[in-house]
């Protein structure tokens, strides 16, 4: 194999975004043990060229040849300074020590002889509270601690004052010329480039000239290089009709391979990093970590206690016209004592109207039925109870089966006006009067011998095959809740957990420090599965043993499909997360998907009432087969054999893999920003 002329040899790269050339044709050659200043405007494409050559930005063509292999050789200090702000000095850099596979002796005694060379802080002073001149050299310090031989810094003199870039620069040419390091660095500042070994002008993605600053000035025969760059400018200009229009083809000739070694897949020392870095976060945000386990005990409580309750404290307005004074009327026994069959001389709107008020419903008394109409017009009350002043008497008739006398049907109903805009309330209203002259009537059936068939519906509601008749709402909705909670406390962490890193550069230079997509993903299901797992008993506590709903089936079927779902949820935050490139995009995404899966899952009503479009949607979507599956095993008792059980378990596994896919595909084609 011939030897390498240069430590980094860029030839004809082009890179192209959205059909504009961030590099056009770029070439330049750095040698091994210099300082290489790559200067230009903003927007120039020097922070691309930097993320091509650390294998982070994939040219559409060109060749990039390097005498450093692997990313374990090359320390990469990112243009934004990348830290985490809670954490200190220390833990950063074992943090990455840990990446490179250093030991921790290693580690701590590089970290010391950086400390002074730098002149940083002692090692736990808590980055947030460093100035932002101490955090660029934090910044600086993390690329050396492996001793890298190839350093690329992108601006590391962008935002600091001039001691400190002096500063900088001093420490740069010292590694350069003492420890044969190559440093490549870009910079906007015209003059500091001066002190590099060779500058390389570039505008527009095309690099205009390279060679050391004397040279150029003498060649170009001007006393500074701001002269030099505005020169090379014009010629640049007048030479722009020679652009080459067919650049963007040969660009997509060929896309060139990766350059460096390729990180290994699953790294254990890489693994190990990222949960001490979990680890160290939870340590650092502890009123965080509070919110998240305090989230599902609120939103349980909550939810129980506010939905799906039988509304109480509900009233309702009498009219009895067979009782002139009103219920007072209603002989003191009635409301002591059990019904007797003695019923001569007490009118049954009395027994009737006890019984409504003892399912807790408040009975007012008034004189007319027009003032009672008034009432529900006002809103005092929720509907009218009259009773014909006949009304004892007809019903008596009625259950001698006199059922041909117009009158006595007439007479023998209950007459009610209802305010029927709030359809729960008059449901459960409607249901409790009807429930209550049942009760009424059966009482009588059973213990005085009347005939009462003829008044009853012909219906007979028999012991429940599964559920009971008591089982209220609240019961009904809580699968669906106990799913949807645990299908959306993972996306919420997840997404929220690495969308802040994935936006600060923070995920970009541990991948460039030799981390790997996977390497990320279990370190973070680590910290995810811990927290899942509280989540988990958290819900089941609050909603199995504080608000006693149904669960007959077996406990860990129930938990492994909660279990489950978790990680579905997961998965999608981890696609919310290669979608989305800022927290205001992924929470967007997050709460926009939660209200169409909530809707769709059957959690408010049932899927049998939607639209025959969203019903087929509905059916595929991720939670609807889980929340039946759920339902089926706790109220119905049904085991992991019955069908619903496990299309329910196959539906949750199958959208965890469609989620882990198309996470896949948003990392290979959109990539991430350095
Ligand atoms: N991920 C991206 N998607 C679309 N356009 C991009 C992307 N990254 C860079 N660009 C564009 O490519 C061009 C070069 O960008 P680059 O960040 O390399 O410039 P730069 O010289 O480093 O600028 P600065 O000095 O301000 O950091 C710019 O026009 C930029 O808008």
């Amino acid at each position: 194999m011939p030897e390498l002329k240069y430590c980094v040899e860029v030839i004809e790269a082009y890179k192209f975004y959205n059909r504009k050339a961030a590099l056009n044709k770029f070439s330049m050659k750095v040698e091994e043990g210099t300082v290489y200043a790559l200067l230009g405007p903003s927007g120039c494409g020097k922070t691309t060229l930097l993320g091509a050559l650390v294998d982070r930005v994939q040219l559409d063509s060109g060749l990039i040849k390097m005498a450093t292999k692997s990313t374990s050789e090359i320390g990469y200090m990112p243009q934004e300074v990348a830290l985490y702000p809670e954490f200190s000095l220390k833990e950063h850099l074992m943090y990455y020590g840990r990446i490179y596979s250093m030991t921790t002796v290693a580690i701590l005694s590089k970290s010391e002889e950086l400390r002074e060379f730098l002149h940083l802080p002692p090692l736990n002073t808590i980055i947030k509270n460093m100035s932002g001149g101490e955090q660029r050299r934090v910044s600086l310090c993390i690329t050396l601690l492996h001793n890298p031989k190839l350093l690329i810094l992108d601006e590391p003199t962008v935002g600091v004052d001039v001691v400190l870039a002096n500063n900088i620069w001093q420490n740069l040419l010292y590694m350069s010329r003492n420890e044969g390091k190559t440093i490549i660095l870009t910079t906007h500042y015209i003059e500091e480039a001066r002190r590099s070994n060779t500058i390389g002008l570039m505008r527009n993605g095309i690099l205009l000239t390279q060679d050391s600053p004397g040279t150029l000035m003498e060649f170009h025969n001007c006393d500074n290089l701001e002269h030099v760059f505005l020169k090379l400018c014009e010629q640049n200009l007048e030479g722009f009709d020679n652009y080459d229009e067919n650049a963007e083809v040969k660009g997509h000739e060929r896309k060139p391979g990766k350059h460096l070694k390729k990180t290994k897949i699953l790294n254990v020392h890489c693994v190990s990093a990222h949960i001490l870095k979990n680890l160290y976060w939870m340590r650092r945000n502890i009123p965080h970590m509070l919110f998240t386990f305090a989230l599902p005990v609120i939103q349980c409580v909550l939810v129980s206690m506010t939905v799906g309750e039988t509304p109480s404290k509900l009233s309702l307005a009498t009219v009895t016209s067979e009782l002139p004074k009103g219920i007072y009327e209603c002989s003191e026994s009635i409301w002591t004592k059990p019904l007797s069959c003695d019923l001569n001389d007490v009118p049954f709107s009395c027994y009737i109207i006890k019984k409504i008020m003892d399912a807790s419903i408040s009975i007012t008394q008034y004189a007319s039925l027009e003032e009672a109409k008034r009432s529900v017009k006002k809103n005092y009350q929720w509907g009218v109870l009259y009773f014909n002043k006949d009304y004892t008497a007809s019903l008596k008739e009625r259950f001698s089966l006199d059922l041909k006398n117009d009158t006595i049907m007439e007479n023998s109903e209950i007459k009610i006006w209802m305010d029927n805009s709030d359809t729960v309330i008059s449901g459960i209203l409607k249901t409790t009067i009807i429930k209550s002259l049942f009760d009424f009537i059966g009482e009588l059936s059973d213990k005085c011998s009347w005939q009462t068939k003829g008044a009853a519906l012909p219906i007979g509601y028999e012991e429940p095959v599964y559920g009971s008749y008591e089982t209220t709402y609240r019961q009904s909705m809580t699968p669906a809740n106990a799913i949807l909670f645990m299908f959306y406390f993972p996306i919420l962490f997840t997404a929220g957990a690495l969308i802040t890193e994935k936006s600060s550069g923070l995920l970009s230079r541990g991948l460039v420090a030799g981390l790997s997509w996977l390497d990320i993903a279990i370190g973070h299901m680590v910290l995810q599965y811990i927290i899942l797992i509280v989540q988990l008993i958290f819900v089941w506590i609050i909603f199995y043993y504080l608000f006693s709903n149904i669960m007959i089936g077996d406990i860990y079927l129930c938990l492994l499909l909660l279990f489950l779902v978790g990680t579905c949820g997961m998965f999608h935050g981890f696609t919310i997360v290669a979608m989305c490139d800022d927290f205001t995009s992924a929470s967007c995404l997050a709460f926009g998907r939660y209200f169409p899966i909530f809707l769709m899952s059957g959690a408010v009503w049932p899927v049998e009432g939607m639209h025959y479009v969203l019903k087929i949607i509905s059916i595929y979507s991720p939670l609807t087969k889980a929340v039946e599956a759920f339902r089926a095993v706790s109220v119905r008792g049904w085991t992991q054999y019955h069908p619903t059980v496990y299309s329910g378990m196959i539906t949750v596994v199958v959208w965890t893999v469609i989620y882990g896919f198309i996470t896949i595909l948003f990392i290979k084609f959109k990539g991430i920003k350095l």
